[in-house]
């Protein structure tokens, strides 16, 4: 029996990734800004204007000019509640102040701010006089000033990062109607396993279908978009005519993928010309995991059997796929200390374990054998623990759920 060169969990992420940015190029498509949420930036985007792009007031008060006592100057606010006042200003001489808002454009002549709450008016003759309570303002007291936080020109956003809420927020700051964002790569998805059911309470010998319904949302909360999903049965023939006409550039199998000699993916692989980005990876769950080059640009991510082996193993694969893809840097894992001792995988492997994460320390949870399922639909995060285990206390990698 073959068997097949395993690499280890890092390796296989770095070959997947480099070999979907050599081969992969999503087109771009243009969205506005809000529209482009969970999409992934396909051009940097550049500041139209500085940011702020006025000078303004940070505080509801008196824009101000000189030494005080000022006197005072009320422009003619508009009778029209509705009105945009924050554009009414009156050039100030040294002497004279003049009412401003939060945001209110800082008048000609200002040199800084008096809160509303340092001021003092007080009537002489015809005019309104205006002390501060809180001594005189330094220059530039309370001035946001155009361009502190960017200069025109300066990158808003750079290609590769994903939209989300909070950056459409940035970006309608900054003036930005829309954006240019990769289209999501193409997942085509194939089931295998005749022992599978899809309704009911399975008897000895079937079980419940653990991936249909559930990939395609975990796919697109990754950032791809499931365009075609089937079962297929466990049979050669229907194996090598769905790779050889499926026309996405991302097919993922579920099952069929040991290395026991039994199952048809590793079989049907050499005879349509595929070659291995990796046959086997030192890490448990999901030793059995393989990615393949298929004729015509396409990726093959053949996933095990097992449930928590096939999850493990699209969190592990598939980002890494998607970086590439998107011609970005392939993302690095954050860190936290695991809460006990945990030894190596079996054989000396690396291994992936739904963990709790709680007060940032990861705790493995029971029942996390590969056929389980429990541990991982409850965990917060899938810790990556080294092939040389680790202690209590110890950071390790983890990706979170
Ligand atoms: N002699 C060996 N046997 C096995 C090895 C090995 O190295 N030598 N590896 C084991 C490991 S580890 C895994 S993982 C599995 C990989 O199996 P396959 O990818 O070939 O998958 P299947 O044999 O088709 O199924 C395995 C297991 O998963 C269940 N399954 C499959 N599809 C579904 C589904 N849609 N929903 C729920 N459960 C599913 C299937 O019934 C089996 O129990 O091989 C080990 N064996
Ligand atoms: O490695 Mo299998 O993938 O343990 O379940």
């Amino acid at each position: 029996m073959h068997h097949p060169a395993s690499i280890d969990w890092d390796s296989a992420r770095a070959a997947l990734f480099e070999i979907a940015r050599a081969r992969l190029s999503p087109a771009v498509m243009t969205l506005t800004v809000h529209d482009a949420i969970g999409y992934v930036l396909g051009r940097d985007v550049l500041s139209p204007m500085p940011v702020p792009h006025y000078d303004s007031s940070a505080m509801d008060g008196y824009a101000v000019a000189g030494r005080s006592p000022w006197t005072l100057k009320i422009p003619d606010y508009p009778d029209d509640s509705t009105q945009n006042i924050h554009k009414l200003t009156l050039a100030l001489a040294a002497g004279e102040a003049t009412p401003i808002f939060t945001g209110g454009l800082i008048p000609e002549g200002c040199e800084s701010i008096v809160r509303s709450e340092h001021a003092r008016l007080e009537q002489q003759d015809a005019a309104t006089l205006l002390f501060s309570e809180h001594g005189e303002p330094a220059a530039g007291k309370d001035i946001r000033r155009a361009g502190e936080e960017l200069d025109r020109g300066a990158l808003l956003a750079r290609s590769g990062t994903s939209v989300t809420p909070r950056l459409a927020a940035a970006l309608a700051v900054g003036g930005i109607d829309e954006v240019d964002v990769y289209e999501p790569v193409g997942v085509a998805v194939a089931f295998s396993g005749n022992e599978v059911i899809t309704s009911g309470v399975p008897g000895p010998g079937e079980v419940r279908d653990a991936f249909m319904g559930a990939v395609q949302p975990m796919v697109s909360t990754l950032g791809a978009q499931v365009v075609q999903s089937r079962r297929l049965p466990d049979e050669a023939q229907a194996f090598t005519s769905w790779l050889q006409t499926t026309d996405a550039p991302v097919l993922m199998v579920t099952g069929g993928s040991s290395t026991s000699g039994v199952d048809m993916v590793r079989d049907t692989l050499a005879e349509i010309g595929a070659t291995y980005v990796f046959e086997s990876v030192s890490v448990r769950p999901g030793h059995p995991a393989l990615a393949a080059l298929l004729p015509g640009n396409r990726i093959l991510l053949g996933l095990p059997g097992n449930p928590l082996a096939a999850y493990t193993s699209l969190y592990s694969y598939l980002p890494a796929l998607l970086d590439g893809a998107c011609q970005r840097e392939l993302r690095t894992l954050p860190t936290a200390p695991l809460a006990r001792d945990t030894q190596a995988g079996r054989g000396g492997t690396a291994l992936i374990l739904p963990c709790a994460l709680n007060s940032g320390e990861l705790t493995p949870l029971e029942h996390r054998k590969s056929h389980m399922l429990t541990a991982f639909a409850s965990a917060d995060a899938l810790a990556v623990v080294p092939a040389s285990g680790a202690s209590a206390g110890e950071l390790v990698g983890y990706i979170r759920l």
